[in-house]
C-alpha cells in the first residue's frame, strides 16, 4: 500500500499517467533545448504530486486523529451522563435523577410511589462490616429493579433508602409491587451472610396526573415512618397523599383518587 495515499485510491491516476508518457518522451527524444525544458517541467510536476501527496497525507492523518478524538468524546459522555444518572454503588437511579423522572412522569398520568429503607441497618454494618452492608444494598437495587418494567423504574433516593416509582392509577398494582419486593428482601439474607436478617420498612402512596412530586415524596415518608414507628417489616399505605389543603379547586387539572 502507497504510504501517501493510507489506503484510498490514488488521487493522481490521471497525472502519473501523464507524467509516465512525458518520461518516456524525455528519455526518447533528441537532445534539444526543447527536451531540456521538458525535463525541467517533469521535474517540477514531480516536486507538486510530491508536496500534494504529503498535504493529502497529512490532512487524511488529521481526520482519522479527529475521528478516534470524536470517539472517544462520545464515549466519555456517555459514561460521564451515566455516572451523572447513576448511583455509583447500585447502578440504579440516583436521587436527583429519580426526583427528575417521577416528576415527569406526573405530569403524563397518574403515579404509585413505594418508598422502601432497610431496617436496622446499622446494625447489619456494625455487626457484619461495610462490605457487607454494600452487598446488601446492591442485593436490594438488583431485587426491587427486575420488578419494574419501564416506563417504571427503581432508584436509591440515598443511604438504605430506595424507591420504585410506577405509572399507574391503580393503588392495588403498587401494593403487589411493595408485597414482592418485602418478600424479595426478606430471601436476600441467603445469598449475603450466614444468619443476616434483613427487613424493610415500606410505603405505597399514589397520586394523579399534575400532583407535584415533592408533596407525593412527603406523604410517603411519613407512612414510612409510621412503619418504622408502628414496628417495622411492614408496609404502610396511603390511599390519597391529597391533605385538604392539597384538595383540587375546580381551576385545577388533577383531581383526588379515591380511596379503593
Ligand atoms: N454499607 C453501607 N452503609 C451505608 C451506606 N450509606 C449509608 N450507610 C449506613 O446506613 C446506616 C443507616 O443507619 P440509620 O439511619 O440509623 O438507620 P437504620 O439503622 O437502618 O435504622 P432504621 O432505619 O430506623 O431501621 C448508617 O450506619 C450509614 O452509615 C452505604 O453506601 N454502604
Amino acid at each position: 500500500m502507497d504510504p501517501h495515499t493510507l489506503g484510498h485510491p490514488d488521487l493522481f491516476e490521471r497525472e502519473k499517467a501523464v507524467l509516465d508518457r512525458a518520461v518516456a518522451a524525455h528519455n526518447q527524444g533528441p537532445d534539444t533545448p526543447h527536451r531540456e525544458a521538458l525535463g525541467e517541467l517533469i521535474g517540477e510536476f514531480e516536486r507538486v504530486i510530491r508536496e500534494m501527496r504529503r498535504v493529502i497525507g497529512h490532512s487524511d492523518r488529521t481526520e482519522l486523529e479527529l475521528n478516534i478524538a470524536n470517539v472517544r468524546l462520545r464515549e466519555l459522555t456517555e459514561a460521564l451522563t451515566y455516572q451523572n444518572r447513576h448511583d455509583g454503588l447500585t447502578r440504579l437511579l440516583n436521587r436527583n435523577t429519580l426526583i427528575h423522572e417521577a416528576e415527569r412522569l406526573l405530569m403524563q398520568g397518574p403515579v404509585a410511589l413505594i418508598l422502601l429503607d432497610i431496617d436496622h441497618f446499622k446494625q447489619i454494618n456494625d455487626r457484619y462490616g461495610h462490605p457487607v452492608g454494600d452487598k446488601v444494598l446492591t442485593g436490594l437495587a438488583t431485587e426491587i429493579a427486575k420488578l419494574v418494567t419501564y416506563p417504571g423504574f427503581a432508584g436509591r433516593l440515598g443511604g438504605e433508602e430506595f424507591a420504585m416509582v410506577i405509572p399507574t392509577a391503580d393503588i392495588r398494582q403498587a401494593i403487589i409491587l411493595a408485597e414482592e419486593a418485602s418478600h424479595g428482601i426478606r430471601n436476600l439474607r441467603s445469598s449475603t451472610e450466614e444468619g443476616l436478617r434483613i427487613t424493610a420498612s415500606l410505603s405505597v402512596t399514589i397520586a394523579p396526573k399534575g400532583f407535584p412530586f415533592e408533596k407525593l415524596y412527603l406523604c410517603g415518608d411519613d407512612a414510612l415512618y409510621r412503619a418504622k414507628h408502628n414496628g417495622r417489616d411492614r408496609i404502610e399505605i396511603v390511599w390519597s397523599p391529597l391533605a385538604p389543603m392539597d384538595a383540587p379547586k375546580a381551576s385545577d387539572p388533577v383531581s383526588a383518587p379515591q380511596p379503593q
